[in-house]
């Protein structure tokens, strides 16, 4: 698990490392611009293409002038550095920087407005102006400077972070930020990073290591948390010798009207596959022929007209409502008897959780424990409108500690807010994924692991990383543009066993 600072969690990992490692902030600065220069050497090898770094005077700006010095010392050959003297401050590494610059032949101006910066022309730009130390939007002659970048045809590398982003905290709709093509970061993402706005800013991201002091940054005991694919293998369990379907759990999928049974389907689909013992489909009697040839080992309750269905509450060790579910009386009535009969943790999507929306009363009955799995407007009708994803985030967590329930913000990096309070974003997924049905054999399979005796967070993360996983597995290595919900499911038994060897 990566914990996710904010930038003043940073600094203070920053501190740290500089005096227990020990080792003096000048180093720690070439440490990382070495990191830097690193990944630059391999991914733009031409020698000869202009490269023009643009400095701040703040500790990004030093990282450009560090970086510029070891660029020429690799033998590129036209290197134009500018800085930017919007300020009388400069920090002290910064200046130390400018006289290791001034023992080079690299050629740097200085600037005290936008308007003095000469027409651009390198085919490359490093971005060196502000890093993680903003502290307001962009005005004045930052912001004049930054529009006028945006405008050059230039690939933009940015050191650290975009000039004018916001590493953490709401991102404003109008905010003014250098567009990186590719932001090579240190040490880990900021959090803002993996949100959808910093698609508008952000083309790609490389994190590179610095060496900030490890056991320190774990002590601060972020919110924010990355999971990774280690963390996953130590929660998932092999399964063992001599066990039976009993030992794997019944799962009740509560899903699909006549003319929505493909949400039934492909909930049911996604237990069967994580490995439910048994999977139930509670599905309306126009759709058992579906079921049987879809999937012959799904089991069907029958749904029969207006009248609920005789459901043995006991017998289920987990149950999944919601996809495909309508939100008409009947299915109103249906979540009302779930709610009030079945006291474990029970999966909560799609037209569930609209149910909830309109029907709020009925948040008061869900069972402690439960994940609720809205994407983004299903959220918003739950929690109210938000304007930034931040703030979503924010909601998602208050949300999930008052009520003592897992809230799974769907999104590219899907984020899971738990009742202690903690946000884990997912590692896995990609837009291939982005298909009709797909949140549908993820709440199967979160269903299906609680079904087999894991606890609701464990399932939670287990769940949405194998589910990215799966979807990695299929897309990435084959170059497929989009992967369909239903060979997802079919995926998943090989994802698991991989993460269990
Ligand atoms: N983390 C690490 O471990 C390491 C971090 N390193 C590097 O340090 C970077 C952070 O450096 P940093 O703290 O000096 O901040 P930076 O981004 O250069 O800017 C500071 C200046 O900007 C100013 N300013 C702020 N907002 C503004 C605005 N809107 N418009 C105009 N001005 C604005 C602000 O002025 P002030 O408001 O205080 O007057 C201040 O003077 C980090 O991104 C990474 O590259 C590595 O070298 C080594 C290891
Ligand atoms: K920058």
């Amino acid at each position: 698990m990566l914990p996710l600072l904010t930038s003043a969690d940073i600094r203070k990992a920053d501190e740290y490392t500089i005096s227990h490692e020990p080792v003096a902030s000048i180093d720690l600065m070439e440490r990382a611009a070495r990191a830097f220069v690193g990944w630059f050497l391999n991914h733009f090898p031409d020698k000869q293409k202009a490269i023009a770094v643009y400095c701040g005077t703040g500790n990004n700006g030093g990282d450009g002038l560090a970086i510029a010095r070891m660029l020429h010392q690799h033998q590129y050959k036209n290197i134009y550095v500018t800085i930017t003297r919007f300020s009388d401050k400069a920090s002290a590494d910064f200046t130390e920087n400018l006289t290791r610059l001034q023992h080079t032949d690299v050629p740097f101006k200085e600037v005290n407005s936008a308007a003095e910066v000469t027409a651009e022309n390198c085919p490359i730009i490093i971005d060196a102006l502000l890093g993680s130390g903003l502290n307001k939007p962009l005005d004045g002659e930052y912001k004049h400077f930054v529009e006028y970048l945006n405008s050059v045809d230039a690939t933009v590398v940015a050191i650290d972070v975009p000039t004018g982003f916001f590493a953490e905290g709401a991102i404003e709709q109008d905010a003014v930020v250098l567009k990186a093509d590719l932001v090579i970061t240190f040490q880990q993402p900021k959090i803002n990073f993996l949100l959808p706005e910093a698609s508008h800013y952000i083309n790609c991201c490389e994190v590179v290591n610095i060496g900030l002091d490890e056991e320190f940054t774990r002590s601060l005991d972020s919110p924010y948390q990355y999971i990774e694919e280690k963390d996953i293998r130590k929660l998932l369990k092999p399964r063992k010798r001599f066990t039976n379907k009993g030992t794997y759990g019944h799962a009740l999928i509560i899903a699909g009207e006549e003319k929505t049974m493909g949400a039934a389907l492909l909930s049911s689909a996604g237990s069967a596959y994580a490995g439910a013992g048994l999977t139930s489909a509670c599905i309306p009697a126009s759709g058992l022929t579906a079921l049987n040839s879809y999937l012959p080992e799904l089991m069907a309750v029958i749904r029969d007209g207006n009248s609920l269905p005789d459901i043995k509450w006991d017998k289920y060790n987990s149950i999944a409502i919601g996809p495909g579910l309508g939100t008409g009386e009947n299915a109103l009535e249906l979540l009302s008897e779930v709610l009030t009969n079945y006291k474990r943790p029970i999966v909560i999507d799609a037209d569930g959780l609209n149910l909830i929306a309109i029907n709020s009363v009925l948040f008061g009955n869900i069972p402690q424990g439960s994940i609720l799995t809205p994407h983004m407007k299903e959220f918003d009708r739950l929690f109210g409108e938000h304007t930034s994803w931040w703030d979503r985030l924010q909601t998602a967590r208050k949300q999930a500690e008052e009520r003592y329930i897992y809230i799974i913000l769907k999104n590219d990096y899907t984020i899971t807010a738990t009742p202690q309070g903690k946000l884990y974003f997912n590692s896995t997924s990609n837009a291939a994924m982005a298909t009709g049905g797909m949140g549908d054999v993820l709440t199967g399979i979160l269903a299906s692991l609680l079904a087999q005796g894991y606890s609701s967070e464990d399932a939670c993360l287990i769940g949405v990383y194998i589910h990215g996983k799966a979807g990695d597995e299929l897309a990435l290595p084959n170059r497929m543009n989009v992967v369909l919900p239903g060979k997802l499911a079919q995926q998943l038994p090989l994802t698991m066993s991989k993460l269990t060897v």
